[in-house]
C-alpha cells in the first residue's frame, strides 16, 4: 500500500503545463525543461546530507557517480551537481542514464569497482529521480501506464563509498563483498520506456512479478552459494519495492519470513517507486530500524544481507559488500547481486576477511522528511522555467504529498 509520494510537479506547475496532462500530447520540451533543473537540485539536497554525516571536507570526494532515467542533457547532470555542491572540477565523473530501478543496485557495484582500484579514493554516488518524465493523463487502453502513475513518485539519495576507512575519522556502514549482474533470457520487452514527444512512455508487462519471482532462486542461489549461503531467512533483504505484488511474489517464493521485506515495504509505502533512488532508501531504512531497536549490525543485527534491484527487462547480480556498523562494535560485510530486473547484496563479518578490499560505506543519505522553502516564482523564472513556490523535499527528493493511488485522478493539494 502507498500512503504517499512526493514530486516536484505541482498543481500550478500542471496547470502551467496542460501539455503534460493529456495523454500522448508532444510535452518532451517542458518535461526536460523542468528534469534538468530538479534532477541536479534533489541530488544536491542529498549528496550534502550523505556528506555532512560522512563529516570530512568535500575536497576529500575523487568521483562521483551520478544515476538518473529522468532528463538526459550536456551539460550533464553530474555536472551541474559539481558546481552546485562546490566540488572539485577535477572529479572523476560517470554519468549513468537510463538505468531504470536496478540502477540502485548497479552504481553501488561501480563505486566498489573503482574504489578497490583507486587508493585512497571517496566516491560519492548520486541517484536522482522524478516521475515527471512519465506523467501524463491516463488512457483506458494504456492500464500498465496508469499503474506506473500511480506506483512512481520522486526522490534521491547519496552515498560515499570507498575502501580504505581511516578509523579515526570515518564509521564505515556496509561493506560490499561483491557485485554482479545477470540478464535473464527474453525478459527485455518486460518493461519499457520509450522516449518519444510526449515523454518517457512507459510499458509495463503485467507479467513482471511472475519473471521476478520464477527466477528468483536460481539467479540467488548462484549469487550466494559461494559464500555458504543458503539459508535465505539468515539474511537480511534490500530489495528495490518495484510494486507491492513483487514483494509478494518474492515473499511467497522464498518462505521468507514477514518482517524480512519490512524496509522495503516502508520506503514502498512512504515514497513510493523511485527508481534508481530505492535501493539506497531501503538501505537507509534498514540502518535506522537497527540502530532504533539497539541491534548489534546495521543489517538487523545479521552478518549477511542481500540486495536485490529490478529494472528493464533482465536480471543483473552484483556485488559482494562489506557493511560496516556506526551502531556498535561489530562491522558486517556484504555481498550484492544486481540485475537488470533485479539486484541484491549479502551482508557478512568484516573481521572473517580483515585485510581484504572491500567497499565501505561511509554515509547514506536517508528518509527524514523536512519542509524547505525553496524557490520563489521569480527564482525560478532564470531556471527551469517552472512555477513552484514552495515544495516538500524528501531524502533530497522533492515535493509534494500526493494522493494515494486508490483516490481520485487528477491528483490533487494533498
Ligand atoms: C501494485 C499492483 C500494480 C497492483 O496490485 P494488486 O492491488 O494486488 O492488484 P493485482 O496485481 O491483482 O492487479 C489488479 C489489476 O491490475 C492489472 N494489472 C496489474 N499490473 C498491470 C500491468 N502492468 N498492466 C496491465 N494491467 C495490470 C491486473 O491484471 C489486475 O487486473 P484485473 O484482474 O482485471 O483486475 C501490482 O500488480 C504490482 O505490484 N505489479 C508490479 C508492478 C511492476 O511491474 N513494477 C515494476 C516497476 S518497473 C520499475 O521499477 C521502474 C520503471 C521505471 C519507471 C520510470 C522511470 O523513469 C524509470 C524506470
Amino acid at each position: 500500500m502507498i500512503k504517499k509520494r512526493f514530486m516536484v510537479l505541482t498543481e500550478e506547475f500542471l496547470k502551467n503545463s496542460p501539455n503534460m496532462c493529456e495523454y500522448m500530447t508532444p510535452s518532451l520540451n517542458t518535461r526536460q525543461d523542468l528534469m534538468i533543473t530538479e534532477i541536479p537540485m534533489l541530488g544536491k539536497e542529498a549528496a550534502t546530507k550523505a556528506i555532512d554525516e560522512w563529516g570530512l571536507p568535500r575536497s576529500k570526494i575523487t568521483h562521483l557517480i551520478f544515476c538518473t532515467t529522468s532528463g538526459i542533457d550536456m551539460p550533464s547532470a553530474d555536472i551541474r551537481l559539481i558546481k552546485l555542491l562546490g566540488l572539485s572540477p577535477s572529479v572523476n565523473r560517470l554519468m549513468m542514464y537510463q538505468q531504470g530501478c536496478s540502477g540502485g543496485g548497479m552504481v553501488l557495484r561501480l563505486a566498489k569497482d573503482i574504489a578497490e582500484n583507486n587508493k585512497g579514493s571517496r566516491v560519492l554516488v548520486v541517484c536522482s529521480e522524478t516521475m515527471a518524465s512519465i506523467f501524463c493523463g491516463p488512457s483506458e487502453n494504456h492500464v500498465d501506464l496508469l499503474v506506473g502513475q500511480a506506483l512512481f513518485g520522486d526522490g534521491a539519495a547519496a552515498i560515499i563509498v570507498g575502501s580504505d576507512p581511516d578509523s579515526e575519522t570515518e564509521r564505515p556502514l556496509f561493506e560490499i563483498v561483491s557485485a554482479n549482474q545477470t540478464f535473464i533470457p527474453n525478459t527485455e520487452m518486460a518493461i519499457r520506456l520509450q522516449m518519444r514527444e510526449e515523454g518517457l512512455i512507459l510499458h509495463l508487462d503485467k507479467e513482471t512479478p511472475d519473471i521476478i519471482s520464477e527466477n528468483i532462486q536460481n539467479v540467488l542461489t548462484k549469487a550466494v552459494s559461494p559464500h555458504g549461503l543458503s539459508d535465505w531467512n539468515s539474511l537480511f533483504w534490500v530489495v528495490h519495492p518495484g510494486g507491492r505484488r513483487i514483494l509478494d511474489n518474492l515473499e511467497l517464493k522464498l518462505n521468507l519470513n514477514k518482517h524480512k521485506l519490512r524496509a522495503s515495504r516502508h520506503v514502498l509505502s512512504e515514497y513510493g517507486n523511485m527508481t534508481s533512488a530505492c535501493a539506497l532508501f531501503v538501505i537507509d531504512e534498514m540502518r535506522r530500524k537497527s540502530l532504533e531497536d539497539g541491534k548489534s549490525t546495521t543489517g538487523e543485527g545479521l552478518d549477511w544481507g542481500v540486495l536485490i534491484g529490478v529494472s528493464q527487462l533482465p536480471f543483473a547480480c552484483g556485488c559482494r559488500l562489506k557493511m560496516g556498523n556506526r551502531l556498535s562494535r561489530t562491522e558486517a560485510r556484504w555481498c550484492s547481486t544486481e540485475w537488470k530486473l533485479l539486484a541484491r547484496m549479502m551482508l557478512h563479518r568484516r573481521m572473517a576477511f580483515p585485510n581484504r578490499m572491500a567497499s565501505d560505506w561511509k554515509g547514506t543519505n536517508g528518509c527524514a522528511d523536512r519542509r524547505k522553502k525553496l524557490r520563489t516564482n521569480e527564482d525560478l523564472s532564470n531556471g527551469g522555467g517552472s512555477r513552484m513556490t514552495e515544495r516538500w523535499w524528501s531524502n533530497g527528493g522533492g515535493v509534494r504529498r500526493t494522493k494515494a493511488p486508490n483516490e481520485s485522478w487528477p491528483i490533487e493539494r494533498g
